[in-house]
């Protein structure tokens, strides 16, 4: 995994069992899940927003925003990228399988 993303990831997973009054994170652990999950459709809509007006700088902004929140998510999940870096290896082999078969090879 990217060295950033798993630096990130430990961050969250010390923040949160510290739970102190100061931290952005341990904050969005006491709000609960849900707000948690809200927190996630926000930044995706903002996201989107940059998207359609083609504003790259806040797209950057915006993407950076949705991936720390989603890392905060799965965190509260006991889930990690590691296991989404895992879903999406499965279907690129799952892909190569397809386009194989699809080529006549086996
Ligand atoms: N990467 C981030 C990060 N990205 C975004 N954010 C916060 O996510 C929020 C984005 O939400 P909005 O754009 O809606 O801004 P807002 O209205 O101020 O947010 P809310 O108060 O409504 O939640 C902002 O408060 C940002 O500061 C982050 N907060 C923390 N981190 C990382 O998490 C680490 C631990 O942070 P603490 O828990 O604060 O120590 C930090 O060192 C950073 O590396």
């Amino acid at each position: 995994m990217n060295d950033t993303l798993a630096k990130l990831e430990e961050t969250i997973r010390m923040r949160r069992a510290a739970n102190a009054p100061d931290s952005y994170v341990a904050s969005l652990g006491r709000n609960g899940r849900a707000k948690m999950a809200e927190k996630l459709g926000e930044e995706a809509v903002e996201a989107v927003i940059a998207a359609v007006q083609d504003d790259k700088p806040a797209m950057v902004g915006e993407a950076a925003d949705l991936m720390f929140h989603l890392l905060v998510l799965l965190a509260d999940m006991d889930l990690s990228m590691a296991d989404v870096l895992a879903e999406l290896e499965r279907r690129e082999g799952l892909s190569g399988i397809t386009e194989k078969s699809s080529r006549g090879t086996s």
